[in-house]
């Protein structure tokens, strides 16, 4: 459907360096990745709003590399919500709706939570109202491919989640595919099909997410996703020792590394590694701890009281990634 070779544009320093995907109909590709890894400037090569030094776009079998913004076939959900002033709700739907139907657009507005306020023009709205009706234009369109560059940011995050659900149920329904670039790791794991973590203008890691989420490729992959703890350790013979207790590692066999491992990756077991806890708090539906481990302080998923000691272990191989 979507087919990405070899994009490239640099801006001196900066840019997007042979960034090459492939996305299938109907799917959701989240792009992660920290500021300045080049999300956006994938997306606007995409839209056709830059040029690229070298690569190609290809939709459907079709060559966009050259096409007018225009004659893509995409729509696009900018940070900023570009409606216009002397417009309505409903008028922005209507007009980008190929065969405009106003029961259609009345009904989009509804399924992004906009009944009633059809008649209203942007300054008439909130920032997370206009930018529901961004939403609703874009959806109208019909677009072929859907690029959002962080659609929800000025939602609260109850409306976050019901919209992203939403959102994403309408383009299963219609078999739209979408790029859609967050910060949120929630996010990409509640709606995307793939994700793709970029760095320094390249893809570093891509894959369905729950498997990036647990076996990212490099550190930046690990970071897009939070939850993340990292420290120094020193790897001898493929595992890390303390105190008469030796953990598997994988990534590396001997030297310096940052051992990387999730909230939720070490858990009370008898022959563990001593730990204390330092703070208790609430999580969604758990409690964490901050422990102080061998290595430094550590945040996991634990039911224990400040100045308890427990014993900890992986659930399996924990990976290190070099210093
Ligand atoms: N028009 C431009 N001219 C010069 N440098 C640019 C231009 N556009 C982007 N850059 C640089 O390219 C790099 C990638 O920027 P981009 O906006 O794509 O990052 P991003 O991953 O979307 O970041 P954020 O998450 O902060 O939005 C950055 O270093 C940025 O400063």
């Amino acid at each position: 459907m979507l087919r990405i070779e070899g994009l490239t544009k640099s801006f001196g320093k900066a840019g997007v360096y042979q960034v090459s995907l492939e996305l299938e109909r109907g799917q959701i590709m989240a792009l992660l990745g920290a500021s300045g890894s080049g999300k956006t400037t994938l997306l606007n090569l995409v839209a056709g709003l830059l040029t690229p030094d070298s690569g190609r776009i290809l939709l459907e079998g079709e060559d966009l590399t050259s096409l007018a913004p225009e004659r893509r076939g995409l729509a696009y959900v900018f940070q900023d919500h570009a409606l216009w002033p002397h417009l309505t709700a409903l008028e922005h739907l209507l007009l980008v709706m190929k065969e405009p139907r106003k029961e259609e657009a009345l009904a989009l507005l509804e399924r992004v939570g906009l009944s009633g306020l059809e008649g209203r023009r942007p300054h008439q709205l909130s920032g997370g109202q206009k930018q529901r009706v961004a939403l609703a234009r874009a959806l109208a369109a019909k677009p072929r491919l859907l690029l959002l560059d962080e659609p929800y940011s000025a939602l609260d995050p109850v409306l976050r989640e019901e919209l992203r659900l939403e959102v994403a149920a309408l383009l299963q329904a219609e078999g739209v595919s979408a790029l859609h670039v967050t910060h949120d790791p929630d996010e990409a794991l509640a709606v995307a099909d793939r994700v793709a973590v970029m760095e320094g203008g390249r893809i570093v890691q891509e894959g369905p997410p729950a498997e990036v989420y647990a076996r990212p490729s490099s550190l930046a992959a690990a970071r897009a996703f939070g939850r993340l703890n990292l420290l120094p350790v020193e790897v001898c013979g493929g595992q890390v020792r303390w105190d008469g207790v030796a953990w598997p590692v994988e990534g590396l066999r001997e030297g310096q590394g940052f051992l990387a491992f999730r909230y939720e990756e070490l858990v009370p077991s008898p022959a563990g590694l001593l730990a204390r806890v330092q703070a208790s708090y609430g999580g969604r539906g758990e409690r964490l701890c901050r422990v102080r481990l061998a290595w430094g302080e550590a945040v996991v998923k634990l039911e224990a009281r400040p100045g308890q000691e427990v014993r900890l272990a992986p659930l399996g191989p924990l990976r290190v990634f070099p210093r």
